[in-house]
């Protein structure tokens, strides 16, 4: 379980993005975190993954207080964040990239498995460079595999959705449904995508560096889709840019 409590953050240039963040994550449940571009989803998850340090406030997982801790050790502590827009790293390949992501050298067919469940073709893939040669979907895929392999205890995928195309997005949402029946630990999701909040056990919505809602999906997700789709800055009556 995570808990955040009072979580601030301030940019560089002034201007506090986060102001004051109460929240239980629970295990067992994937939480779908959703709002307006802007309202803080991305600087949250990079609080919670160590890539930004909070200002004030405390971040605890399983009871014990990480707030202090970098991301490395995060990373042991089995807290794993697939970014928005993700980092290339020349000289890797897909099967180093993922293989470290696992710990350990993988047989041929456990990568062909992590790969094809993010709609690659694996075997193409394997030993591709992870280099500037890989479309953004492609990399975006790369990089959800590589968190799948991971077997953490908290999940942190930024807006999986995007630049990914509709056949793959199917079948990511499958992968979430599965990760969501094995889990041991929590699984986040911060997404526009109606589909994905209707998959979620919790939804939460943060506008303004601050939570606006949060609770069940049955008790959250009807009056966001009233307020004008899962997109709450969108105009009233649109779907917030779902694939339905
Ligand atoms: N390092 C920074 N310096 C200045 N402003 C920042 C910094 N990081 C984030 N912000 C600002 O903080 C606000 C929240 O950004 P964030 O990326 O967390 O939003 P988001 O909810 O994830 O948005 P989106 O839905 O568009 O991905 C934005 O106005 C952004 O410009």
């Amino acid at each position: 379980m995570l808990e955040l409590q009072q979580l601030t953050w301030t940019a560089p240039e002034g201007g506090q993005i986060v102001r004051g963040v109460n929240l239980t994550i629970p295990d067992g449940k994937l939480t779908a975190i959703t709002g307006p571009n802007g309202g803080g989803k991305t600087t949250l998850a990079k609080l919670i993954a160590g890539l930004l340090t909070p200002d004030s406030g405390k971040i605890l997982l399983d009871g014990e207080d990480i707030t202090a801790l970098d991301v490395t050790e995060r990373a042991q502590r089995g807290v794993s964040y697939a970014f928005q827009q993700p980092v290339r790293f020349k000289g890797l390949t897909v099967r180093d990239l993922v293989e470290l992501a696992a710990g350990d050298k993988l047989p041929e067919q456990s990568l062909c498995d992590m790969l094809s469940k993010v709609g690659l073709c694996a075997r193409e893939y394997i030993d591709r460079e992870v280099n500037a040669s890989l479309s953004g979907g492609e990399i975006k895929r790369i990089e959800i595999a590589t968190v799948l392999a991971r077997h953490t205890r908290l999940s942190v995928f930024d807006e999986p959705e995007a630049g990914i195309d509709l056949w793959s997005f199917t079948n990511l949402i499958d992968v979430f449904r599965e990760m969501r029946q094995k889990l041991d630990g929590s699984l986040v999701v911060i997404s526009h995508q109606e589909r994905i909040l209707s998959i979620a056990d919790e939804i939460v919505v943060i506008a303004d560096g601050r939570i606006q809602n949060a609770g069940a999906r049955e008790e959250v997700l009807p009056s966001l889709l009233a307020e004008g789709g899962a997109c709450p800055a969108c105009p009233k009556g649109s779907k917030g840019g779902s694939y339905e």
